[in-house]
């Protein structure tokens, strides 16, 4: 079933709400002060049943001038709109002010209501439909119907509720498949009910006993009842004014303005960027850092706007901007709003929110404008492969991916993350805990880093191996996260980047070059340790043995400790590589005939000590070639 919201608009007293009244035989809730005045201060709320059956809830607005405000946060979740002129009057101010906020606010379909044709003759009656034509002419009224219709007669209404029903069902449905978004536009409490809020609800849908929050200042509630239209419901849909009963939560923590929303689904900002229009029978131009009024959704905020590529704005040109909020709002990429000035109170234009959480920018930069132009654009493709270029050095997933390209559901955002990797334009790095997305330009960038780091590491060690992994992380992957950072080295090394010996990173085809005599002294340490191969010489006793200088000797030897010629199998003890690696082949060729080796068995096999043939084996089962059980060892690999 469509859901329908039809909205009045129209100056002072030119009979909005008594044309409401007569349509539906119910008058909207007034105010005292309405009531006491004549006049519309509140917005005002009923439904109306149309003769094809569908429901259509209204919504009234006031038409004085000191009420736009109260108009506007009404205004922005309407289908329809009936703008109604008095005949006897014509367009006047608030017409004309009401036109420009429809227009700005991108609403599409609506109908001029003339009413109190009972007032006028016929003659005067053509004058004035003749002026709303040209006065309409150019904006989304230019071929609406124009309907004179007498309230207090009843003259031209059921051709009036005829046309309604018609229009309201060429009506684009509201999306229920998006998140869920509802605009409060008033809140109050009943006796015994506690807080209720009212709004129309742009997006999705919402359930009773929904964990819902409050934006922008994230308070989290639970829907304890819904009413639409009066009547109690379990679940209200996208196009449906709602009102809504929160459980746990005080009229004081709420105001018009806010908006509800799933829990962690949007994130509160002080400044969106945007595309701004400047109407063209606005009055003045716009100056950077001029402060302004924002309307957004039912919101009121004061802001400055930053003009981000010029000085002055002019009366029918457009810009993009940055606006700079007083408050938080809760806004979405796309969303419309309206612009007015300080003083006087009048409206000057409006436009569409290109991102709503942006970095704060500078003026006059290349890169912001070429950014906002993909967004607006709208290509959802360059939006995101924009987005992950801007958030790489994150590893943002795909939740964080879509949040900033906004509006985009997680689904959809996979599926654009696969056409972007399909051509190259960004990579992803599947974790246990999920995938990562770089830009492609980010990773050149990475590599282009990594060389300079570790030429230069080369340059100042030309006797180690390489840097430690974890030195290197700090320096070129900051942030990220251990799992990060080895799919990132897994990438350096499949495309022979660097190569990973131990926790050492070097360059793919670094390796250390030792002076003749250096290589010298290489060749000796290395014929003590392969002829001492189970009785190896300490380190602090390696001067003396060779009678070398300690600092000539100790680079040597962390050159092969780092190229993995000598093995370290604890703190103290240090073995040649072939020690080990026949200490290897004897001790699974021993338990592979016997099942297990013991300590003693061990040692005599090597013919060392008790000392050193329990640090190879300690070392063994940490590189997993043994286990031990009990007091015996058998192969890691057994069961
Ligand atoms: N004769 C005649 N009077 C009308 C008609 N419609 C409205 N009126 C009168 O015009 C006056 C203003 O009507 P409202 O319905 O309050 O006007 P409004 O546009 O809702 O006013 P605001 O909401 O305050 O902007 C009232 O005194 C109505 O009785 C009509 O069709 N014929």
């Amino acid at each position: 079933m469509k859901h329908v919201i039809i909205g009045t608009a129209g100056h002072i007293d030119h009979g909005k709400t008594t044309l409401i009244g007569a349509l539906t035989g119910r008058n909207t809730d007034r105010l005292k002060e309405e009531r006491e005045r004549g006049i519309s201060i509140e917005l005002g709320f009923t439904y109306f049943d149309l003769p094809s059956g569908r429901r259509a809830g209204i919504i009234d607005v006031p038409g004085h001038e000191r009420f736009i405000k109260n108009m506007l946060a009404g205004i922005g979740g309407i289908d329809l709109v009936m703008l109604v002129v008095a005949a006897d009057e014509g367009v006047m101010p608030q017409t004309k002010e009401h036109l420009n906020i429809l227009s700005l606010l991108k609403i599409k379909k609506g109908i001029i209501v003339l009413t109190k044709k009972d007032m006028v003759d016929d003659e005067w009656l053509e004058i004035v439909i003749e002026q709303v034509k040209e006065d309409v002419s150019g904006t989304f009224l230019e071929n609406a119907p124009i309907i004179p219709v007498s309230s207090t007669t009843r003259e031209g209404l059921d051709r009036l509720v005829n046309e309604i029903d018609f229009l309201t069902e060429e009506v684009e449905p509201k999306d229920v498949h998006k998140p869920m978004r509802l605009p409060i536009d008033r809140v109050f409490s009943i006796q015994g009910f506690g807080t209720i809020v009212t709004g129309t609800l742009i997006s999705g849908t919402i359930k009773e006993g929904d964990k819902i929050m409050i934006y922008p200042h994230k308070i989290e509630s639970r829907v304890r009842s819904i009413q639409v239209h009066e009547t109690t419901v379990g679940i209200a849909e996208a196009g449906q004014r709602v009102a809504i009963n929160l459980a746990g939560i005080k009229v004081e923590e709420i105001s018009r303005g806010d908006v509800i929303a799933a829990i962690d689904s949007m994130e509160p900002t002080y400044m969106f960027d945007a595309k701004l229009e400047l109407l063209k029978d606005a009055e003045r131009s716009i100056s950077n850092r001029d402060r302004l009024r924002i309307y957004h959704g039912s919101a009121e905020v004061f802001g400055r706007v930053v003009l981000l590529d010029r000085e002055e704005l002019l009366p029918g040109e457009n810009a993009f901007v940055q606006m700079r909020l007083e408050e938080q709002i809760a806004c979405q990429k796309d969303d419309r709003f309206v612009i007015r000035f300080y003083s006087p109170m009048i409206t000057i234009g409006g436009g569409t929110i290109l991102d709503p959480n942006p970095p704060k920018r500078k003026r006059f930069r290349e890169e912001n404008i070429e950014e906002l132009s993909v967004k607006e654009k709208g290509d959802i493709e360059d939006i995101v492969e924009q987005q992950i270029f801007r958030m790489s050095e994150s590893y943002p997933d795909v939740a964080a991916i879509a949040k900033a390209a906004g509006n985009i559901s997680i689904e959809s955002c996979n599926i654009v993350l696969g056409n972007l990797e399909k051509k190259g334009a960004i990579k992803s790095f599947k974790t246990m805990e999920g995938a990562f997305y770089v830009h492609s330009r980010f990773l050149e960038d990475l590599v282009e880093k990594v060389k300079i780091v570790l030429e230069d590491f080369h340059k100042k060690n030309p006797l180690k191996t390489g840097m430690s992994k974890e030195e290197l992380r700090t320096k070129v992957m900051s942030y990220t996260k251990p799992k990060v950072s080895d799919e990132l080295y897994g990438f350096l090394i499949s495309n022979k980047v660097v190569k990973v010996n131990e926790q050492n990173v070097s360059l793919w085809d670094f390796k250390v070059e030792l002076s003749e005599e250096q290589e010298k002294i290489r060749k000796q340490i290395m014929d003590l340790y392969n002829s001492n191969k189970y009785n190896p010489p300490k380190y602090k006793d390696l001067s003396t043995i060779l009678k070398l200088q300690e600092k000539i000797l100790e680079p040597i030897y962390n050159t092969l400790i780092d190229s993995g010629e000598l093995i370290r199998v604890d703190l103290e003890t240090v073995f040649s590589k072939e020690a080990i690696k026949d200490a290897k082949e004897l001790v699974v060729d021993y338990i592979k005939k016997n099942k297990s080796i013991q300590l003693g068995e061990f040692r005599d096999l090597l013919g060392t000590s008790r000392k050193y043939a329990m640090a190879i084996l300690d070392y063994f089962d940490q590189i997993k070639i043994t286990r031990r059980v009990e007091d015996k060892r058998i192969l890691h690999s057994s069961k």
